[in-house]
Parts: structure tokens; sequence; C-alpha cells
């Protein structure tokens, strides 16, 4: 196996070169191998295999300073730079991350997750460079889903005015998760066609294979001349026009000829972008075929490609799925908006039912806001599907465009709560804290699927900035009896007794139920409330339960800080009788990790378990 005898980093570099696609293969198999017993990024990762073995063969690791944007095709590089054993506890708690991390390897420069950062980070290693007199090399790796962000092009225009070299390489596999959209997508296919495919051949690449003497020095006379630039370079006039040279298309298979334009790439004073061509999936026929559904996947049969568990029960992205469909039917003024998100919010269904009110905007969360502004000012009902810990990109966009003005905007918010696998930079637990403090905020949260479809619903219909906020992964689909109409500001009593009084917040209430039970047999009398709305929370209900309570437990899946219970809290102290104690149940201040997501409950405290010991404590003392 070739892939033995890579240990550590830069041990490629003694890699026999006719070596090197059989090592290709074998990182291939073994990525296929081992994501299908932890599920994983598949699609990406197998795409970059090449590009990624060019970039350590061209550069010295951890001196030169790779940037992985996004990061969830870091695999092979975390393989090549000694995490081969890694992979066994991949996103698992306690395990190896799916993404880089600074404190995981030296040869992690930069911790990713979200979208669009690369060229920023990068941008920052170059100028610190350019002050601090050092000289490593700086490649910033984003793929073509990723230059839809605005961030990107924040960057590119920033970059522009850089003295020394900055390798921005566009891995364009013309995907993001799912196809990739725009305009921007639109130019990278012009760059593509075969006319600039031969211009591949034709041009840089050819006329460096040609005059190898000279081919060091080429890329430093092309930007030096007007015409050289023109004649070589204009299928990347987009960048070229920012001050960007733009080199390639190459081909992201072609190990040598992306080794070759790295090297030259790393010459050139000033910001270059290195335009690769990839194959998401690449290797692994059911992945090749359907790139968007090995994009994140979950276990699954080698053989098959089919998942290893089947889903039987719907998750709340399914009830939501449904639901906006029914609205799409019933009202035309319904119009859904996606940043590159419709597979995993769940508007895949609407795309295709009512494509022409169906937006998917590319990555680009803080435009998605105030596009949806623009249509609620113009009298439609704009829905932003999208995920919790992507929304707080957008967050001005949030309190400047739609709350300032009371405009009618749903947020519909999936992934709300700890996500799992992904690790801190997607734990969806912060919204109920960010959007909270916002002044003409309506904040709501189901306790269970059909709750979801009746907050979905009566949020369609409500005016003024509105969120619904919900879990990741399966609907709870029990206490199908409480179904009461939802009732501004009005929380549920599902049951009512005495002295301990829990109080909560969507995904807890089916934890409360636990807990009730529980504390029952312990002999305690308790009463289960359903908050339903966080933002105006129920304040009357409070002031009547204070009287025969002596505990009031709030229970969120969220941070502490900012959250539900503090803000619950604050109103007893100042509004209530003084007679009911206050217990937050939150998720403490900190970054969660990756993990599986009951595991992760139990370490923040938010389990059954961990909340019955705070109340027993606080009731002892
Ligand atoms: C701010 C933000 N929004 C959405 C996502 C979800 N997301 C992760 S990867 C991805 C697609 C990225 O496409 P591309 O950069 O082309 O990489 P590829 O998957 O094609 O390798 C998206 C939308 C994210 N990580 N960050
Ligand atoms: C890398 C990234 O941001 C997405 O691929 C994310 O991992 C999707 O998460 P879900 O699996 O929850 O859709
Ligand atoms: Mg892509």
């Amino acid at each position: 196996m070739v892939l033995e005898k890579i240990e550590h980093e830069n041990d490629i570099k003694r890699i026999n070169k006719n070596e090197l696609p059989i090592l290709a293969e074998e990182i291939r198999s073994f990525l296929i191998d081992k994501i299908s017993k932890t599920g994983g990024h598949l699609a990406s990762n197998l795409g970059v295999v090449e590009l990624t073995m060019a970039l350590h063969l061209a550069f010295d690791l951890p001196e030169d300073k790779i940037i992985w944007d996004v990061g969830h095709q870091s695999y092979t590089h975390k393989l090549l730079t000694g995490r081969k054993a890694g992979f066994d506890e991949l996103r698992k708690y306690g395990g190896m991350s799916g993404f880089p991390k600074r404190h995981e390897s030296d040869c992690d420069c930069f911790d990713t997750g979200h979208s669009s950062t690369s060229i920023s980070a990068g941008l920052g290693y170059a100028m610190a460079r350019e002050i601090t007199g050092e000289k490593y090399k700086v490649i910033s790796v984003i793929g073509d889903g990723a230059l839809t962000g605005g961030m990107a092009y924040e960057a590119l225009n920033n970059a522009s005015k850089l003295k020394s070299n900055l390798i921005i390489v566009l891995n364009d596999n013309k995907m993001s998760i799912s196809e990739n959209v725009g305009g921007v997508s639109r130019y990278l296919s012009g760059l593509r066609t075969a006319e600039s495919y031969q211009g591949l051949k034709n041009g840089i690449t050819n006329s460096l294979n040609s005059i190898p003497k000279y081919g060091e020095r080429i890329v430093e006379k092309i930007r030096k001349t007007k015409n050289g630039i023109k004649q070589l370079v204009i299928p990347g006039m987009l960048f070229e026009n920012m001050g960007i040279l733009y080199l390639g298309p190459v081909d992201g298979h072609n190990i040598p000829a992306m080794v070759k334009l790295f090297k030259e790439a790393s010459k050139v004073e000033g910001p270059v972008l290195v335009h690769v061509i990839t194959e998401k999936g690449k290797g692994y026929l059911p992945a090749e075929r359907h790139p968007a559904r090995f994009h994140g996947t979950e276990a699954f049969d080698v053989e098959t490609g089919l998942p290893l568990v089947k889903r039987v029960k719907a998750n709340y992205t399914d009830i939501f799925s449904t639901v906006m469909r029914k609205l799409g039917d019933r009202d035309e003024k319904v119009v859904a908006i996606t940043a590159a998100m419709a597979d995993g919010t769940g508007l895949k269904r609407f795309r295709n039912m009512f494509p022409e009110r169906f937006f998917d905007v590319g990555i680009a969360e803080e435009h998605a806001v105030t596009f949806a502004a623009g249509l609620a000012a113009a009298g439609l009902k704009p829905i932003v599907a999208v995920y919790s810990s992507f929304l707080q990109r957008a967050y001005d966009q949030i309190l400047h465009d739609v709350c300032i003005q009371e405009l009618h905007v749903v947020f519909a918010i999936d992934r709300a709560g700890l996500v799992g696998s992904d690790g801190e930079t997607h734990q969806g637990i912060f919204d109920l804290s960010y959007l909270s403090c916002l002044p003409n905020m309506t904040i709501l949260a189901p306790k269970n699927k059909w709750e979801l479809s009746d907050m979905i619903k009566y949020a369609v219909d409500f005016s003024g900035p509105i969120a619904v906020r919900y879990p990741r992964g399966e609907a709870f689909d029990e206490l199908k009896e409480y179904r009461a109409p939802l009732e501004y500001g009005k929380a549920e009593v599902l049951y009512e007794e005495s002295e301990i009084l829990l109080l909560a917040v969507g995904s807890m209430v089916k934890t409360a139920l636990t807990v009730r039970e529980r504390l029952k047999e312990k002999g305690y009398s308790c009463s289960l409330v359903n908050a339903r709305f966080v933002k105006p929370f129920d304040e009357e209900l409070l002031l009547k339960l204070q009287k025969n309570h002596k505990l009031l437990v709030t229970l969120e899946e969220n941070v502490q800080s900012g959250g539900f219970g503090e803000h619950v809290l604050e109103f007893m102290n100042t509004s209530g009788d003084g007679s009911m104690e206050v217990l937050n149940i939150a998720i403490p201040d900190v970054y969660v990790e990756h993990g599986n997501v009951e595991l992760l409950r139990k370490e923040t405290g938010i389990d059954a378990d961990g909340i019955i010991g705070k109340i027993i404590d606080r009731k002892a003392q």
C-alpha cells in the first residue's frame, strides 16, 4: 500500500511519481470505506483527492498555509498530514473533526465550517507576512459554491491591492450542495466551455509545458504584458479586471499539471487565482450520479450506496416541506427563499411545484434576508428557510432591513439546537439569544410535528417579523391530543399540578415529559407548560402559576446567555411576587464540539438526568 508510506506531512513528496495515481485510488477507497461507516462529507472529498495531493506536493506544510473554504473537503489533507487513525472516530464525540481545526494539527492554519471565509483569512495571513517579513506561501482553496457568497467578493476587492503572493485555488465542480446557481456560476461555466478548456491546452499550461526553460518566468511576463494577458488569459477577465491574475482552467485530476501551475502561481507578485476543474464524487459511481445525496451522508452500504439505517419517522424538515407545499397551493403570495440549502431545508418540493416563487440565492444569507425584506415590502409573503447557525451571517439584515421596518418576513429556522456531528460551527444554539433582543420580532418553537405545521401556517398569516425554530432530525410525534389553536403570546398548559413548574421551549418539551414522570416517581408534584412563544412569552400565565409553585424551571436548547430562561428570570425578578424561585436549564457558555446529539445533551447538562439532578439540588438548598 502506498498510503502506508504516508505518516506525516510532506511524506507525499517521497512517493515515486508513478505511484501517485495509485495513491489517489487508495485514498479514494480509504475515504469510501471509512465514511460508509461513520458518515461524513463524501462527494466533495472524493472530488479533491488529486487537487489536495498536488497542493501538498507543491507546498511545504506546516510552514505554508492552506485554508480550506467551508472545510468539508479537507479529509485528504487530514490523511496526508498524519491523521489516518482519526478516521475511525471521524465526527464522533472526542474524535477527529470533519473540519480543519487548529488544535488538531499544525497543518490546519484556520478553522472553517461556514462558507466563503477563506480568501479573507488568506489575505489576513498574507498581509501579516508582509508586516512580519516571513516567507510562507498562502493558499485559499474555495469552491464554486462558496464563491457565490458575498464575503468572497469583499475579500477579492480587498486583495487586489496586495503586493505579495496570495494563491486562490478555485475548485470548480459546478456544484454547491445542489446545482450551483446564479451569474457567477454561469460565468464559470463560460470559462469551462470547450473553447476555454481548449484554451488550457493552447494557452498557459501548454505554453509553459512547451517552453520549460522559460516557463518559470512566463506568468510574471504575462502579468506585465497587456497583449499577453489578452491572448492567454482572456477566460478570466473578471478576475483580471479586479487586479487578480487568472490561471487555468486546469484539470483537477491531473496532478503534474496542477503542481506545475501552483509552482508558477507561487512566483506571482500579487493575488493569483488558479481555476481548477474537478468532479464532485469522482471515483464512486453513486456519488458521481448523485453528488447532492453524497454531499453529506449518513453511514451507507458501499455496494448499493443506500443508507444503512432506513428512516421510518418523518423529521421536522419533512413536516416543513409538506406544509410549504400546502401553503404554496393556498396562497399565491407565498414565496420561498433558500441560501443554497434547498435539500437541507426541505424546499425542493416547493421549488418543483412553484418554480417561479422559489429563490435559491446561492450561499448568501445576508442577501437572502434583505431580498426577502424587499419582497415583503412589495406585498408578498416571503419565507426564508435557513439553518440556525447560517442565519448568524444575516444579523444586521434581520435587524436593519426586517425588524426596524416591521416587515412580514417568516424565518423558518431549521437545525435550531444541537446538530451533532458538524460541531461548533453548526450548533444552532444561539438563535433564541440573538433574536430575542430584537424589538418587533416574534419567536415560536413547536413541541411536536403537528405544532410545527400549525406554527408555520400561523406565521404566514401573521403580520410582522416572525421566526419558527425547530431542531435537526426526527420530529416528536406524541402529544397529538394537545393541539389548541395558537394564540399570540400564549403558552400551552400540558399538565397542571403544583410545587415544580417545568416551562419548556420546543424540543425540550419531550425531555420535560421524562423529567416530570421521574420527578413524580420521586414524590414531587409537577406541572408542565409548553412555552410555544419565546417572544413574547406568556407573562400572565407565569404570574398566575407562581401562586401554587415553588420552583419554576425553564428548559431550552439554546445558550443560557440572553436566552429564554434569562428573560423569564428577569421578568419574575421584576414582576413576580418573589415566592417562586427560577432555575434556568440551558447550554452553558461554551462552544459545543461534534458528536452524537444525545451525548452532547448529556455533556451540556440538558438531558433528563442532568436536569433532574439540578432540580433536586435546588430543592435541597
Ligand atoms: C454560511 C454557510 N451557508 C451554508 C453552508 C452550507 N454549505 C456547506 S458546503 C456548501 C456548498 C459548497 O459548495 P462548494 O464551495 O462549491 O464546495 P463543494 O461542496 O462543491 O465541494 C454549502 C451550501 C455553509 N457551510 N455556510
Ligand atoms: C458543510 C455544511 O455546512 C453542510 O454540508 C452541513 O454539514 C449540512 O448539514 P446537515 O447534514 O444538517 O444538512
Ligand atoms: Mg462546488
